[in-house]
């Protein structure tokens, strides 16, 4: 499939912060729909082709991949927060050969912070968010993602979202669902924000739309990625 062509200033990656000034960029310019829809048909095909490169990485590898990941995450919130005392750090319940972070997730109650898992309540809406443990009574979701059965909605500090691609704008590629799009537009004050996904998975651009929001930093098993925007980095 061919790519998109970039006949809109909207669909370009937005310069640095020009997102917080232009309407082009903050997304309420006119987007032409023909040009949505390729764009629609071309993450399509790319989710297809990076969801087939993941699921035929052997476990060992995606195991050591998590692994690395979460000392990237470590570190970072070290240098980042004095403590992690009250710190609300969401993930999520690995499906589709995503990196499993759930033994780190368990950590975070140790450390004084708390983890924090997404459920989908009402379909093509914001996600919700509950607060996890190991020991907690889970139940199936959409997808048959298991959710905790319980509990009061909670707001993250932090939402970590799996990413299935990513380029340098800091920009993901889900499973098309759009609901960590519709999730961080709905939360004032953003929570911090971080992709998490393997170094494998970047592309040279998402061809973002008006609705994407970008991650502020992008985190793989060789470390933080280096972003277009230094001044998203956290
Ligand atoms: N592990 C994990 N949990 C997660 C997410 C995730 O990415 N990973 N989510 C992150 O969002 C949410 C669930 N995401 C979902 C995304 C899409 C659809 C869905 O029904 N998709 C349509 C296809 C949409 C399209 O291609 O246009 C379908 O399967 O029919 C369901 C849930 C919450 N939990
Ligand atoms: N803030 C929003 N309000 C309404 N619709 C939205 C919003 N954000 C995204 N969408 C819709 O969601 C759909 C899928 O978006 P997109 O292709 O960006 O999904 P994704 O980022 O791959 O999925 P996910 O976030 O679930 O992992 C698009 O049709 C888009 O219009």
């Amino acid at each position: 499939m061919s790519e998109p062509t970039e006949k809109s200033p909207g669909f370009a990656s937005p310069p640095c912060l020009a997102h917080e000034i232009d309407p082009v960029y903050a997304g309420t310019a006119a987007v032409d729909p023909q040009q949505a829809l390729d764009v629609a048909r071309w993450r399509k095909a790319e989710r297809a082709r990076l969801l087939a490169q993941r699921a035929a990485l052997d476990g060992d590898t995606r195991k050591a991949a998590a692994i690395a990941v979460t000392r990237h995450l470590d570190a970072w919130l070290a240098d980042r927060f004095d403590t992690l005392d009250d710190l609300t750090i969401s993930a999520w319940w690995p499906i589709k050969a995503e990196l499993d972070l759930r033994d780190w997730l368990a950590t975070l109650a140790r450390r004084g912070a708390r983890a924090a898992l997404p459920v989908v309540t009402v379909r093509s809406a914001p996600l919700v968010f509950r607060a996890w443990t190991p020991e907690m009574k889970m139940k199936r979701g959409v997808w048959n993602i298991p959710v905790p059965a319980h509990g009061p909605d909670i707001i993250p500090d932090i939402v970590m979202s799996p990413l299935v691609g990513w380029d340098r704008g800091g920009y993901r590629l889900g499973y098309g669902g759009g609901y960590f799009d519709r999730t961080l537009a709905a939360l004032t004050p953003r929570p911090l924000t971080i992709g998490i996904g393997l170094d494998a998975a970047r592309i040279a651009t998402i061809f973002p739309q008006p609705h994407d929001i970008a991650m502020q930093a992008i985190v793989t098993e060789t470390g933080m990625a280096r972003l277009e925007c230094d001044e998203k980095a956290p």
